[in-house]
């Protein structure tokens, strides 16, 4: 579903590679979780398999599709790829519905209506669409966030710890309630997680960055 071969990134202001020859593969409906150290790369790799960033080298597939190598940059708006990511939070002065629906602009307003109505129901909040965010709970908030990121029906899902403001309590069934509404959906996802203990038996692989060399898990409890 989605090759990375040999892929690099440099930050223009960093004197090293931030990224370093990154080889990935996942299959269709496979969960990813990436593990490691503050500042290790992980969010910068979700960034560049988004095309936030363009990296200075290497190949990278969607599908049969190029996304990036031998010239070809396709925009981030062009991947059909969801994003889930602590700074992709709600509009707070949309309702559910239209916060829902904003990413559907390409589709006429009635099938707008039913996919919105849709992913409401995966989420098992169908009852909340015309409620405010600061209406909902953090973890409704997050399910309604994962409804939006999944209602154009993306490729591929990128999660980065998009718990940044639950508490601990939360934390844990919020998380729980995600990886089962992905695998519910059968999506294919990478997830940045902060707890290797979680990502070993929500995800099917878990790969570590470390100074922006990425390696399978070792991780034993
Ligand atoms: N915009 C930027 N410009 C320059 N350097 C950056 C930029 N963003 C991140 N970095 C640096 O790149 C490295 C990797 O950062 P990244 O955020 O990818 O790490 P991370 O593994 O996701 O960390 P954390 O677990 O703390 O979120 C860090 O050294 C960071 O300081």
């Amino acid at each position: 579903m989605i090759k990375l071969s040999n892929v690099s990134y440099q930050y223009d202001n960093s004197k090293t590679e931030t990224l370093k020859d990154i080889n990935l593969e996942l299959e269709r409906g496979e969960v990813l979780a990436i593990v490691g150290p503050s500042g290790g790369g992980k969010s910068t790799l979700l960034r560049v398999i988004a095309g936030l960033e363009k990296p200075k080298a290497g190949e990278m597939f969607l599908g049969s599709e190029c996304i990036y190598g031998n010239g070809v940059f396709v925009k981030p708006e062009d991947r059909g790829i969801g994003m889930l990511f602590q700074d992709y939070a709600l509009f707070p002065h949309m309702t559910v519905a239209k916060n829902i629906e904003y990413g559907l602009i390409g589709m006429k307003s009635r099938e707008r209506k039913k996919r919105m109505k849709e992913v409401l129901e995966l989420v098992n909040l169908a009852e909340y669409e015309r409620r405010y965010p600061h209406e909902l709970s953090g973890g409704q908030q997050q399910r309604i966030a994962l409804a939006r990121a999944i209602a154009p029906m993306p490729k591929i899902l990128l999660l980065d710890e998009p718990f940044s403001n639950l508490d601990t309590f939360l934390l844990q069934s919020v998380r729980e309630e995600l990886f089962g509404i992905i695998r519910a959906i059968g999506i294919t996802a990478i997830m940045v997680t902060h707890n290797p203990e979680d990502a070993k038996t929500q995800a099917d692989r878990v790969i570590q960055i470390i100074d922006g060399i990425a390696s399978e898990s070792r991780y034993e409890q």
